[in-house]
């Protein structure tokens, strides 16, 4: 056995506030990182091709934070549970170190590479939670189960105190000349390009790959759009959050310095609407670990509703209605400027996403799955816990106390982008409608037809009827 230790990185492409890889340097200056390609991953169907292009790109920049460190990242691409206990064999690692992920997937696969690993004697770093302020066995509710609610999880989880930031990896020794070329033999290759890898994305990212570029985002985010947070977050035609959900897929920026900024800016306040500013945004970085207590402590809800109501709902599912929603052309101009812009930008704004998933579910009644789905194919943020629970309450097929929520698309554009900004932005073709036609959606047909933009594909009162219809159906039936 040599000194040496693998970090084995999956969501957590950065050097700095890294609890496992700052575990790895305590023990040992041989620190070499290691990612590994996932052809399992990278053949299923929900793929985006921005987020393989952002998350490539956050690996190049990975790889030069290493060398930085005087270490290096290795690459490999092969099934991870056999292609790392090799690679740490070869390099007659002692210990393998990663961080822990909530994801079903990522659950087995890691006890099946901790048992490959104990076979041949090489240590691991077991249940090393990192992308979470408070692992998900560390909150539960007063009578000792994971929370189904939000307002009390985040009652108890706000009120535990947080763990600082840890030290950055930093003057790394690493590996010998003959010790590079085991590794080539083992598999290790230079890091591919998405568009190797099959996934082209040319155009420009919403935020750029790497731990500097989250850093400047986190800066900018908080020297000045926070001040106004809990009042322009809900306008899409506005850059009113973070746009920091990328890195946060990724653990390109770690959470505790996240959190630490925060309580610096609480600490400092002077004034009631700015700490209100600060609690609104920590309330939606709970939401997010909200979202992973619930997939680790119930994974079934990756396979459906979670609510006995909707297991068997007579969803309408049409085929025709589902295209016209994938390609912003429901005749529902906010509906259409949000898919457009998911389309165009892999990324949609919070509110638009709530809007459409409440208009594919309610309105054309399809499967939420379905749309699930597709948010996967093309986000470049694209989360199972937060996508999966963004899903499930905008459903109402999941943890949520409220029985219906149901979005009305035209109050909706008018509250939220009541000058037709953002609809204008995404749906070009409506440009000169005037605005009031424009929110309200009641382009006349003569109009819809000079400009090429469809009829509504729905009537929203209708659908709205027949939704409530099918539920009370339904609920009588399981009751
Ligand atoms: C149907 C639907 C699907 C969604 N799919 C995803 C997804 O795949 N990946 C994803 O990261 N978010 C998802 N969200 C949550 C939310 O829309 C995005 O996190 C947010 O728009 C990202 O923008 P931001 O970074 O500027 O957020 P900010 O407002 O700056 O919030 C800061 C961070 O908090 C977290 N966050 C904020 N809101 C939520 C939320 N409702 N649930 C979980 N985490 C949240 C994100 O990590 C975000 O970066 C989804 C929401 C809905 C309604």
């Amino acid at each position: 056995m040599s000194d040496l230790i693998l970090f084995w990185h999956r969501r957590d492409l950065r050097i700095s506030d890294n609890t496992g890889l700052a575990a790895a340097r305590k023990q040992t200056a041989k620190v070499v990182g290691v990612f590994c390609v996932d052809p399992d991953i990278l053949q299923q169907d929900d793929v985006a091709s921005a987020r393989v292009s952002y998350m490539i790109g956050c690996l190049q920049a990975l790889q030069q934070r290493y060398l930085q460190a005087g270490s290096q990242l290795l690459i490999l691409q092969d099934n991870p549970v056999t292609a790392i206990p090799k690679l740490a064999e070869a390099l007659k690692a002692k210990a393998v170190f990663w961080n822990w992920d909530v994801e079903p997937y990522a659950q087995t696969r890691d006890k099946s590479v901790i048992l490959a690993l104990k076979e041949k004697s090489i240590q691991t770093l077991e249940k090393n939670w990192d992308q979470l302020l408070h692992s998900p066995d560390e909150i539960f509710s007063g009578s000792k189960t994971p929370y189904t609610v939000y307002t009390p999880f985040w009652k108890n989880w706000s009120s535990k105190p947080k763990n600082n930031p840890v030290a950055t990896l930093e003057n790394c020794e690493n590996l010998t000349d003959a010790e590079q070329e085991i590794a080539k033999k083992t598999g290790t290759i230079n890091l591919p390009s998405a568009k190797d890898l099959g996934f082209i994305w040319d155009r420009e990212l919403i935020i750029a790959p790497g731990e500097t570029a989250a850093h400047k985002k986190l800066d900018k985010f908080t020297k000045f759009v926070i001040n106004e947070y809990d009042e322009q977050r809900n306008y899409p035609a506005i850059e009113g959050t973070s746009l920091l959900s990328p890195a946060l897929k990724f653990g390109v920026i770690g959470v505790r310095k996240i959190w630490h900024k925060t309580a610096e800016l609480l600490a400092n306040s002077n004034s009631e609407e700015f700490t209100n500013n600060i609690i609104a945004w920590q309330k939606e970085l709970a939401w997010r670990e909200f979202y992973q207590h619930a997939m680790y402590h119930f994974p079934e809800l990756a396979e459906g509703a979670y609510r006995e109501v909707f297991k068997n709902f007579h969803w309408r599912n049409n085929e025709k209605h589902f295209q016209a929603w994938c390609e912003g052309k429901t005749g529902y101009p906010i509906v259409d400027a949000a898919m457009r812009q998911l389309n165009e930008t892999g990324w949609m704004h919070n509110r638009c996403r709530m809007i459409v998933a409440s208009f594919l579910t309610k309105d054309l009644i399809i499967n939420p799955q379905w749309g699930e789905k597709y948010f996967m194919q093309k986000l470049i943020d694209g989360d199972l816990s937060a996508n999966n629970g963004g899903w499930q309450w905008s459903a109402s097929s999941g943890m949520d106390p409220k029985p219906l929520r149901i979005f009305n698309p035209a109050s909706q554009a008018q509250k939220f982008d009541a000058d037709g900004e953002y609809i204008r932005q995404w749906v070009r073709e409506l440009k000169s409608v005037d605005t009031e036609y424009l929110i309200s959606g009641n382009i006349t047909p003569l109009e819809r037809r000079a400009v090429g933009y469809p009829a509504p594909i729905v009537d929203h009162k209708k659908q709205q009827a027949l939704f409530k219809q099918l539920y009370q159906e339904q609920k009588a039936g399981t009751d």
